[in-house]
């Protein structure tokens, strides 16, 4: 169990002497004017895993996944990609890497004008040359996969909000990526349909492994999916460990998040 320690020094993880990792964040720092976000984030994520990232709401969760694909650049610090910093490569060579994750953003992030099956395609139409009869079966695959082959044809604003996140689901798997990250994909979900999003997590993961990063409030969901828990607090990622470990943890603010009480170190502010 590794608390209150950069992570990079602490989480070799189960294939630690195999190469790089695949997400290594070290000491990154962001600010937005005056307003410091990330302030020395340090996060090695254990590979083929999932890990769920927790903290309090302003945080820095969303803001860390936008590093981690690269949409913002640090202030200072690395983001290692594989083992490359993604901001000492070329364009080019970021773009590649960026087919390497899939992210399933809030909403799903689809296209309102096109079906779910061509929704689920976009990627490989743009990325690769593969013919339209491969596509084709492919996608339906992937849309069973995810329970909505029977809505391949329907408009997201036809479909529910959890047949939208398992659309875009199966959408961030299309060119199956080593990464995939979920901006808290159990947002706008009841209790149900967010239990069963995380089944089709659980399964996908067993199925096409990966490195997957969840980040989520929902303790059900955290309880549900994660081998890893990461906690982020004001910038900074106080306590990374196997899930269990994190929900027995000892430490005040830890103990204190995972179980949503209102005593303790952490306030409003
Ligand atoms: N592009 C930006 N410009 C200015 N401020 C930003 C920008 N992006 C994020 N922020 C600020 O950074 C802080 C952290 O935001 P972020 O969305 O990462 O929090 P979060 O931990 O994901 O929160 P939540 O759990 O509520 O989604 C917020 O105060 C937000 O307003």
């Amino acid at each position: 169990m590794t608390t209150f320690a950069p992570a990079h020094a602490a989480t070799p993880g189960p294939t630690g002497s195999r190469g790089p990792h695949s997400m290594e964040v070290r000491n990154v720092h962001k600010s937005f004017g005056p307003y410091d976000i990330l302030t020395g984030m340090n996060l090695n994520f254990v590979d083929d895993a999932i890990t769920t990232i927790l903290g309090p709401s302003g945080t820095g969760k969303s803001v860390l996944i936008k590093h981690l694909v690269g949409l913002l650049e640090p202030d200072q610090g690395e983001v290692l990609i594989f083992g490359q910093d993604i901001w000492k490569i070329s364009k080019p060579e970021r773009y590649e890497l960026r087919k390497r994750f899939g992210v399933l953003f809030q909403d799903g992030a689809l296209f309102g004008s096109m079906n779910i099956f061509d929704n689920v395609c976009f990627p490989l139409r743009k990325h690769t040359d593969m013919h339209e009869k491969d596509i084709r079966d492919l996608v339906m695959d992937r849309l069973q996969e995810v329970g909505l082959e029977g809505a391949a044809a329907k408009l997201p604003s036809e479909v529910s909000g959890g047949m939208r996140k398992r659309a875009g689901f199966a959408r961030a798997l299309i060119l199956d990526p080593d990464i995939v990250m979920f901006d808290e994909p159990d947002s706008g979900l009841d209790p149900v349909r967010t239990s069963l999003l995380n089944d089709v997590i659980l399964e996908m993961h067993e199925r096409h492994k990966g490195t997957y990063m969840v980040v989520t409030h929902d303790m059900a969901t955290a309880r549900k999916v994660s081998d890893y828990i990461g906690v982020v607090w004001k910038g900074k990622c106080i306590h990374y460990s196997e899930a269990d470990a994190a929900f027995n943890s000892d430490n005040a603010f830890v103990r204190q998040f995972l179980a949503g009480d209102s005593a303790g170190p952490l306030g409003m502010d």
